[in-house]
């Protein structure tokens, strides 16, 4: 009897005792270092075998498994156990991202195995790179299915992410707190947003065609480049005033190829070779963007060379890179400008962006105020052939200022033509005369390219094509638009 009360009572004590550990183990967090330590025991029982995945290969290039296992482990739930996590805000309301931060763990399970994966952010230098810890015991079995559903998870979400366009950013090379080099990808991204597409430009929209099927030209005719031996790139340049229209039209090619862009800040590139590097950072299915290239090519004050532009925009560096290249260079002009700089071959298509004319006025106003014809457009069509002009985004500021008075809208646009537009639409003008000199079947013969399908000879047919030999119908509206205006010159 004796017996039986004590086990009963040594029984409800130890019950009580362990009931209380758990509160305490839970309530207190105790629990997580029990765990902790129980692992790390296990641990001390199991050998390991480490995978280094770094975000560059030797050449400095990006290595894409890297971005293929960070594509796949944000997502994963385990990623919330980790100690330390970002929160980000989502693109839809109330929705948080979780990003794993540096030096941290992420466990998965695959196949019934546990996997670990460290982020692992170099404080010296930067690199970053992942790790993966997978038990010996299981590595044969489980790697090569393990990877290749990290391959096939990233695809998809790769596939769903690709209408997410990203604006690539370069930094500067060396780290403004530790003052030392950056050995690590230079680009920063932000989800590109940029809204505007060929159809919200005022522009011809039979030009707006040619360009769309150049680009689409250019995108099917891999095997053509290849089988003349040059490099798969095309270069654009857009020149003409300020509020032309030069970066919307960039964010309109972005939108319309489904590209990424990357902004080069020449500001930031440190040398000709630091140039390189970020061009073999910079991935296939993008628009490589260098804006205002006129007024760096007239500062001396970089440390970047002529020739590391040249060799930049030749191409020699793209073969090195990933697959097809865009680049569009934008100018307020090219009068200054070392023809050999922006030689056929170098610069394909030269785009030329004008102040407004009437009709491009009248495209604005469209889209701006919903209005195809008004009393005032006369009046307007008059001060216009006087030769005064705008910029189409001055245009577009009045307009929207006045959005909800279409008439006041015209009337201020009128009044700023008469003062500040005063003889600046002669200028532009003056320049429609010299494309004039180019006669209408010049485009259609160019157009008729092997990557266009036409009638001349395929050889001068490649020639014409591959130079960006686009030539215009010299109709007064279209003439502001000058493709490869130097080649002209000399044919
Ligand atoms: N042709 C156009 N059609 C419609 N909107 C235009 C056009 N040109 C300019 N705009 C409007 O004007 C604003 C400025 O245009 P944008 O920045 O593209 O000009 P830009 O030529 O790049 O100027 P800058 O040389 O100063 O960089 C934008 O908001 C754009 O919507
Ligand atoms: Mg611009």
């Amino acid at each position: 009897m004796g017996v039986l009360r004590d086990t009963i009572l040594w029984l409800l004590v130890s019950g009580t005792v362990l009931f209380l550990a758990r509160i305490v183990l839970f309530k207190t967090g105790l629990i997580y270092l029990v765990k902790r330590w129980r692992r790390k025991i296990a641990d001390c029982f199991q050998v390991y075998q480490f995978y280094k995945i770094p975000a560059f290969n030797d050449n400095m290039q990006e290595n894409q498994l890297y971005r293929r296992v960070y594509a796949f482990l944000n997502p994963l739930s385990s990623i919330e156990n980790s100690d330390f996590t970002n929160l980000f805000a989502g693109k839809k309301p109330n929705e948080i991202i979780l990003r794993l931060d540096q030096n941290q763990v992420i466990t998965d399970e695959f196949l019934g195995a546990r996997v670990c994966w460290i982020n692992v952010e170099d404080d010296d230098d930067g690199s970053r790179s992942f790790v993966l810890k997978i038990r010996k015991a299981d590595k044969r079995r489980i790697l090569a299915p393990y990877l290749h559903h990290i391959h096939t998870v990233s695809e998809e979400l790769e596939q769903r992410r690709h209408t997410e366009l990203k604006l690539f950013v370069n930094v500067g090379s060396i780290d403004n707190e530790t003052r030392k080099t950056k050995k690590n990808g230079r680009w920063r991204s932000i989800p590109f947003t940029h809204p505007c597409t060929f159809d919200s430009i005022a522009m011809e929209t039979d030009l707006k065609e040619k360009v769309k099927s150049d680009l689409e030209s250019f995108l099917n005719g891999k095997q053509f480049y290849n089988r003349l031996g040059r490099v798969w790139k095309r270069s654009y340049l857009l020149y003409g005033p300020s509020g032309t229209g030069k970066s919307s039209f960039v964010a309109a090619m972005a939108n319309f190829l489904n590209y990424d862009v990357y902004d080069i800040d020449l500001s930031k590139v440190r040398d000709d070779s630091d140039l390189k590097m970020l061009l073999l950072q910079t991935t296939s299915r993008s628009l490589i963007v260098i804006e205002d290239l006129d007024r760096f090519l007239s500062t001396k004050s970089t440390a970047l060379s002529v020739s590391g532009i040249l060799n930049f925009t030749d191409g020699i560096l793209s073969s090195c890179a990933a697959d097809e290249r865009i680049m569009v260079f934008t100018m307020t002009s090219k009068e200054q400008i070392d023809p050999a700089v922006l030689r056929p071959g170098r610069v394909d298509v030269h785009i030329h962006f004008p102040l407004c004319d009437f009709t491009a006025f009248k495209a604005l106003a469209n889209s701006y105020l919903d209005l195809r014809e008004h009393k005032l457009f006369p009046e307007v069509e008059g001060i216009f052939q006087n030769g005064s002009s705008l910029s189409p985004a001055e245009i577009g500021e009045l307009m929207i200022a006045n959005r909800n008075s279409p008439s006041r809208a015209l009337k201020s646009v009128i009044k700023a033509l008469q003062t500040d537009g005063d003889r600046r639409g002669t200028l532009a003008i003056g320049r429609r005369v010299f494309h004039e000199r180019f006669p209408s079947e010049d485009f259609d013969g160019d157009m008729s390219g092997p990557l266009c399908g036409g009638g001349s000879s395929p050889a001068v047919k490649d020639f014409k094509k591959l130079y960006g030999l686009l030539r215009l119908k010299s109709n007064r509206k279209s003439q502001s638009f000058d493709y490869a205006r130097e080649l002209r010159n000399g044919s």
